[in-house]
């Protein structure tokens, strides 16, 4: 993002690709706490997109979704202003990246940073759970269900080579075989403590960056450490502490490649004292 480019946020409450479903009171809490606004940058609201009821299968509810949610984010984009798109859960990163893809237009390709303790990239014949948001970033290089493989566009958003994950520790074999087989750079937090948390960062942005177009960052709290931040409905131990993944994104002030970012996973009934909502506020921040 440029450095005085205008925020709107775009709340997604929802819970329908979650186990847990309180994340869907994710962004009315975190709108009202105010946690987007800072010294200078004004977050503004767009709207908050809610799942419709009776739309059918979860599949088909969160493909509906998240076809709207792609509508807004381009949209935004078109207006000369970042998108910040504020789950709920993580599914709703295919309407996210789904939407900067179809912006772009064909001006190159889209390079994605996730910051996640999981990989999310199982497939309905790989998935322990059925729980769709363990399943976006597979469904964005083009493996999964065709509703959400080809939303908005019949072609994969990502390509392997310019996604990196990072802060991974809760993973399954079908999801960790696929990546592999793909080629894609999984950085996990033995590697992180082993190298330093701003090196592996500079390591994804090289990655998302190289022959992009731009890239974008999709941040699921669950990367932090539930002891520190307990309000995610899928705590993995072991996680980053929040002000060093606060200092690590200062590399990304400010940087024009930026096209957008998310927010995930927030669960205010699995809270404690704002703490987690507040780290979601300081995360937004540094980045911006
Ligand atoms: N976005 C998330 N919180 N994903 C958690 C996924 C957990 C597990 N791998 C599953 O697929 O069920």
């Amino acid at each position: 993002m440029k450095a005085t480019q205008p925020v709107k946020v775009i709340g997604v409450a929802s819970g329908v690709g979650a186990q847990d479903r309180g994340c869907e009171d994710g962004p009315s809490i975190l709108r009202e706490l105010e946690v987007f606004r800072g010294a200078d940058v004004t977050a503004v609201w767009g709207g908050v997109l809610r799942p419709k009821a009776g739309a059918g299968s979860a599949v088909s509810v969160d493909a509906e979704l998240c076809t709207r949610l792609a509508k807004q984010v381009r949209h935004t984009l078109d207006e000369g202003r970042f998108p910040l798109v504020v789950g709920g859960d993580h599914s709703c990163a295919i309407g996210t990246w789904s939407g900067v893809h179809r912006w772009l237009d064909g001006r190159g390709p889209l390079g994605l940073i996730w910051i996640d303790a999981h990989m999310d990239s199982h497939t309905f014949a790989t998935t322990p759970s059925g729980a769709l948001h363990g399943m976006p970033l597979a469904a964005l290089m083009g493996y999964g269900e065709h509703e959400l493989t080809e939303l908005v566009e019949h072609v994969p958003k990502l390509k392997p080579e310019h996604v990196c994950l990072l802060g991974v520790r809760s993973f399954e074999e079908g999801e960790a075989a696929l990546l592999h087989r793909l080629g894609v750079r999984v950085i996990g937090m033995q590697e992180i403590r082993a190298r330093g948390l701003a090196e592996v960062l500079a390591e994804a942005m090289s990655i998302a960056r190289n022959g992009t177009a731009g890239f974008g960052v999709s941040l699921d709290l669950d990367v932090l450490d539930p002891a520190e931040e307990p309000g995610v409905g899928s705590p993995a131990p072991g996680g980053l502490h929040c002000h060093e993944l606060e200092q690590a994104l200062h590399q990304l002030h400010g940087d024009p490649a930026l096209l957008a970012m998310e927010i995930v996973e927030y669960n205010p009934h699995r809270d404690r004292d704002h703490l987690t909502a507040r780290a979601a506020g300081a995360l937004f921040r540094a980045v911006l």
